[in-house]
């Protein structure tokens, strides 16, 4: 008799990874739960939310009757995800944590710790995007002898798998996903892929997962939890205080604790001022934040047509249409 398939799903104490785990049951498979801890400080509460969630993991695989580990990636996900954020906020720039943690955390550690350490033919996590690959597919590419570097041909170029959006479209993460590597993502399954929020909801009600089912969505960043952003980031960041200038008239219209804490197409809480500005200019030598005070609408448009991949106001990275994860 053929050995069950043993799929490792990341559980990470929220609803949409409980859920992929029980489908990934529900389709047969041998499946092994595992909670990563990557961040080790209280939250603004002085709570320390990992270990809560942990045990609603613990708790997932008990209901499920699968078995459960944890992990530690706190110094992993410090030195590969956290310094290189702190890194380049400092030089002014405004990367997502949740990229970098995914391309270096969820699918490498995570990853190579399920396949050499468990034994699993397949990793799972509760994102919503798909790949190119049906089930069956993802088993086979265990014995697929991996390319090495980058492609090298076209041939390569034409069988890399490919990461599809999500069927639903609001809850989409493959913007998240788009530098994990070929190795990983051709041995990954997204249960969620083709499900909506909504439906996974349902799943989880109907199936006993209610300590899951009513907690919070988790926002990204998640090191920061409900604390000010700005407060957050000085703890760790010399402040360098600037003014603000109108661009328009180059007027000085107040002062801010330092230029690298704003992204450009921001809306800018300007003392005093209650009419929107929005970022759209820093100076990294003399500390200055330059801004154009409109509609939401017309910055906008201006922005988007002006290319920087942030919508004002909610510091949102648009999602590029489609995405193919070309890296090795
Ligand atoms: N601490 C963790 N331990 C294990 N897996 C995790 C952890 N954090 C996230 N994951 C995995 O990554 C997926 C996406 O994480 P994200 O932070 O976007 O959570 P989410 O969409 O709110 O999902 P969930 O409802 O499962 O928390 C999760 O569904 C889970 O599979």
């Amino acid at each position: 008799m053929q050995a069950l398939r043993h799929v490792v799903c990341a559980l990470s104490g929220g609803v949409d990874s409980a859920v992929a785990a029980l489908l990934l049951r529900r389709r047969g498979y041998q499946v092994t739960g595992v909670f990563m801890k990557n961040w080790d400080s209280l939250d603004e509460h002085g709570v320390c939310t990992a270990d809560k969630d942990c045990e609603d993991a613990y708790r997932v695989c008990q209901i499920l009757d699968i078995p459960f580990h944890q992990v530690s990636y706190v110094k992993e996900y410090w030195n590969d995800v956290f310094s290189d954020f702190l890194n380049e906020y400092e030089k002014g720039r405004t990367p997502n944590p949740d990229i970098v943690c995914n391309k270096h955390i969820k699918f490498s550690c995570f990853f190579h710790y399920a396949v050499d350490n468990l034994g699993a033919d397949a990793i799972a996590t509760g994102h919503y995007a798909r790949t190119s690959l049906e089930d069956e597919e993802v088993f086979e590419q265990k014995h697929v002898k991996k390319p090495e570097g980058l492609f090298r041909n076209r041939f390569e170029v034409r069988n890399a798998v490919k990461l599809l959006q999500a069927a639903d479209s609001f809850k989409d993460q493959t913007f998240f996903l788009s530098q994990v590597s070929q190795d990983a993502l051709r041995r990954t399954i997204f249960p969620l892929g083709g499900l909506t929020k909504e439906f996974v909801k349902k799943i989880a009600a109907e199936n006993r997962l209610h300590h899951v089912l009513q907690k919070k969505e988790s926002m990204g960043m998640c090191f920061i939890g409900k604390r000010n952003f700005e407060h957050f980031l000085l703890q760790y960041l010399q402040p360098r205080p600037g003014h603000f200038i109108s661009i328009e008239d180059n007027k000085v219209l107040g002062t801010h604790k330092g230029w690298f804490l704003y992204t450009l197409g921001q809306r800018a809480n300007i003392g005093g001022l209650r009419e929107p500005w929005y970022v759209v200019e820093k100076d990294s030598v003399k500390g200055d934040v330059f801004v154009v005070s409109g509609p939401a609408s017309e910055t906008a448009l201006g922005l988007v047509l002006a290319g920087p991949a942030v919508l004002p106001d909610q510091g949102l990275r648009r999602p590029p249409a489609a995405v193919a994860s070309w890296r090795l």
